[in-house]
């Protein structure tokens, strides 16, 4: 049966591209105007599963993905998808000629976020308005037509929205790529894509700390990993959202979830009072061209 894949809509969004590039043609595609919608539709099984941004290498993580799978709708990570990200600054068609002129840019935070030195240099104080996606920014600006606005997004986006690219890749680091998620309410993605093959295997915990504040118990955390020479790609921190100075920490492991290794280090912090809970143990995939400008 054709699975039904969700994602951060609506279409020609960074998210949606990395759909097609990992699960191709053969599938359904649904888009959610946010990312807890797409994050509850595969909660309720109305998808196979769901895609949403994690992390950006420029402006860090979306935190909005990790707070609702935390505390509002407890998913598996099921795989990783890393792209490039190239971000255009598009106008209507009619305004190609005096872009300079206009007088508000729409688009995610992040995107915002990642040109910021473009903005600053060419549209000091002028609004920055947020959408919810670099498409929905696209798709604004191409049904705005008398207003003076721009948009950040992919050439995708421009294409996909009919609107004119007046200046390319204005990220302010060369090196931009984003990570998403592909979540399931079982442990296990039970599909191959048809186009990448996985680089490498990780696993993700969600990490609290005792109640009683005790001194080095982050450091006897990483200890248990360390001496099982079990390699940590990341750590962070996030706000439990029950008072100030209460934090869980994220961390990813460098290996699927074995038999001895990674439950040894979960038996060893639960022993020191730490609750340890697995957010998934899956394999990355990593696009190699640049996504936005079709695949
Ligand atoms: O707005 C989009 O196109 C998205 O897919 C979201 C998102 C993000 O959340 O970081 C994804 C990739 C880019 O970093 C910019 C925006």
């Amino acid at each position: 049966m054709t699975k039904r894949i969700g994602f951060l809509g609506p279409r020609a969004t960074f998210t949606h591209l990395a759909v097609q590039s990992f699960f191709g043609n053969e599938v359904e595609e649904v888009s959610y105007s946010t990312i807890p919608q797409c994050i509850d539709a595969v909660a309720e099984g109305k998808i196979d599963f769901a895609v949403v941004p994690t992390e950006n290498a420029l402006e860090g993580s979306v935190n909005l993905t990790f707070d609702y799978l935390i505390h509002e709708q407890p998913l598996y990570i099921v795989g990783e998808i890393v792209a490039p990200i190239e971000q255009h600054f598009m106008v209507h068609p009619s305004r190609k000629n005096d872009w300079e002129k206009i007088t508000r840019v729409y688009s995610h935070p992040h995107a915002i976020a990642q040109c910021h030195k473009f903005l600053h240099q060419n549209f000091k104080g002028i609004p920055y308005d947020t959408a919810t996606s670099t498409g929905a920014a696209a798709r604004h600006v191409s049904q705005h037509p008398d207003e003076a606005v721009a948009a950040i997004a992919n050439e995708l986006a421009a294409k996909e929205y009919g609107l004119e690219i007046v200046k390319e890749n204005i990220h302010d680091y060369h090196y931009n790529h984003t990570r998403f998620a592909i979540l399931h309410p079982s442990r296990k993605l039970e599909y191959t894509s048809p186009h990448l093959t996985p680089e490498k295997e990780k696993t993700t915990l969600m990490i609290t700390l005792p109640a009683d504040d005790q001194s080095g118990a982050l450091h006897q955390v990483l200890s248990a990993f360390t001496w099982r020479k079990l390699n940590l790609s990341k750590i962070e921190s996030r706000p439990m959202k029950t008072g100030l100075g209460n934090y869980f920490f994220i961390i990813d492991i460098d290996m699927q979830l074995d038999d001895v290794l990674i439950p040894g280090a979960k038996a060893e912090l639960e022993a020191l009072g730490c609750s340890v809970k697995l957010l998934g143990s899956y394999e990355a995939y990593s696009i190699k061209k640049n996504i936005g400008n079709g695949v």
